[in-house]
């Protein structure tokens, strides 16, 4: 099925200021789009609006044409949100921050899926440390695993390739593309220039 997420008139003002206005686009399957701009530009706000965590906006948002308030459900159901921070656990392990994400969502999962995502991401051996002892690249990789665990068509991601190594950021990259190839659709913010140009549209903000 295709999917098409669209915003008509975005505005939204932090503070007497308006970080953007009349802003308008579509991300359908197949797209991956970049939201560029300079630091404070509102990337993080438009971001948290579009992925329907920020209610404070005038505009309309659309999920497959359908105003996004009566389509929540639907939405959140093809949802997958990694925000700014990796929002891990500090207390618990790579495997026990994904039994978690997936207990959020209603997933029981298996272990053997854990194991294989957090392989994917390059964790292994580090399955069972706590997470707060985990370097800052490692954390995103236990984030950046639900990527592989769970099934979502719409990836919305606030600067992924954050304290990623160069073979990290390689992998993710063609992660990404085989997402958009198999019809999902990824909307990021990056100020890592993308080797997968051939998708990409962008966004500028500021
Ligand atoms: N909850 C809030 N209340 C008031 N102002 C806020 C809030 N959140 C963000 N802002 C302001 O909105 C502006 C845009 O912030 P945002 O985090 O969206 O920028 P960004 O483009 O993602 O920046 P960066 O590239 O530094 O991550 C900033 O000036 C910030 O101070």
């Amino acid at each position: 099925m295709s999917l098409c997420l669209e915003a008509r008139q975005l505005a939204c003002e932090r503070d007497g200021r308006w970080l953007f206005e009349g802003l308008d686009l579509k991300i359908r399957s197949g797209e991956i789009l970049r939201i560029e701009g300079p630091n404070g530009s509102g990337k993080t706000t438009l971001l948290k609006i579009l992925a329907g965590q920020l209610g404070e906006y005038e505009g309309e948002l659309y999920w497959n044409s359908t105003p996004l308030r009566k389509a929540r459900e639907q939405f959140l159901a093809n949802l997958l949100y990694l925000g700014h921070s990796p929002g891990v656990k500090a207390g618990l392990s790579p495997l026990e921050n994904l039994a978690w994400y997936q207990a959020l969502n209603g997933d029981k999962g298996s272990e053997e899926q854990r194991l294989e995502a957090l392989a994917k991401v390059g964790l292994n051996g580090f399955e069972d440390v706590v997470a707060g002892q985990l370097s800052a690249g490692q954390q995103r990789r236990v984030a950046l695993a639900r990527l592989t665990l769970t099934r979502r068509a719409l990836w919305v991601l606030d600067e992924p390739f954050t304290a990623i190594d160069r073979q990290g950021v390689t992998a993710l990259e063609a992660q990404l593309a085989a997402h958009v190839q198999a019809g999902g659709c990824v909307l990021l913010t990056t100020h890592h220039a993308l080797a997968v140009t051939s998708t990409v549209r962008c966004v500028q903000l500021g």
